[in-house]
């Protein structure tokens, strides 16, 4: 893998549309070789900026999308922590995924068996890999530095056998969670960091152009043969030195 893309837009909303055309021609180029288009996606801030911009990308066909978590918090679907509760009312419904083409977490497992469960829907859908090698993944980054549910110093990091874990301390409530472990998102084919708004300058700058410390979670996101871009806003941006691209207005990536 060659060094990360880090993409800097001037508005959140340019972030978003660019990002909905990126997961658009990622699906396009599975979809003509392949059975199927595999997108992990994250919560947090990214659950809005894709719902609001991939409906809107003309004569998207998502029936052969098949839909993971990077990772999601241990609450019922109807709480508002839950990353597929949130996708379900303001993303799924507008874009016809079948609901057997999402692969979500059962949330009235304990945190363990959870994440086993989850494990093995992975595996069942990933049947012919070792390990799930997902098309693309859309991450986010805490101003911790934290991705997936994956925390600085949390013993997770050092995780090398299981794909999925589960965590019962995350720092970041709600405590209960279930992770991709690094191996997972390192596996796969493309990794997409989003990362918007000024409390995420100084983390930023740490992550892509390192720093005293301990490497932090984000860091460590390195797809052995994919690619690996960084879209970012210009607040998160403002204190980068390292050289970053700016596409015109409708550039495609
Ligand atoms: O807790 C979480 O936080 C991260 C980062 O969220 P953001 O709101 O700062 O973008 C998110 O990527 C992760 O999925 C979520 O569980």
């Amino acid at each position: 893998m060659s060094g990360p893309r880090v993409v800097v837009f001037p508005s959140v909303a340019e972030l978003g549309s660019t990002l909905a055309q990126l997961v658009s021609s990622r699906a396009e180029n599975a979809l003509s070789t392949g059975e199927s288009f595999s997108l992990g996606l994250s919560g947090g801030s990214l659950v809005s900026i894709l719902s609001k911009e991939l409906p809107a990308v003309p004569s998207l066909d998502c029936s052969r999308w098949l839909i993971g978590f990077c990772d999601e918090r241990l609450v019922p679907f109807s709480d508002p922590e839950s990353t597929y509760g949130l996708y379900k009312n303001q993303l799924f419904e507008k874009i016809n995924i079948p609901e057997d083409r999402i692969l979500a977490i059962d949330p009235s497992l304990p945190v363990q068996e959870c994440a086993d469960d989850y494990a093995g829907k992975l595996s069942k859908a990933f049947k012919k890999e070792q390990i799930p090698v997902f098309d693309m993944l859309l991450l986010g980054m805490g101003p911790d530095g934290h991705t997936c549910s994956l925390f600085p110093d949390h013993p997770l990091l050092q995780e090398s056998q299981r794909t999925v874990a589960p965590i019962s301390d995350s720092p970041k409530p709600p405590p209960q969670r279930v992770t991709m472990t690094l191996p997972t998102v390192n596996a796969a084919r493309c990794v997409v960091f989003v990362s918007t708004g000024g409390s995420k300058a100084p983390v930023l700058k740490q992550v892509l152009e390192g720093g005293e410390g301990p490497e932090l979670p984000a860091a460590l996101v390195a797809p052995r043969q994919g690619e690996l871009f960084w879209l970012v806003d210009e607040p998160a941006a403002a204190s980068l030195t390292s050289q970053v691209e700016r596409p015109g207005p409708g550039a495609k990536l």
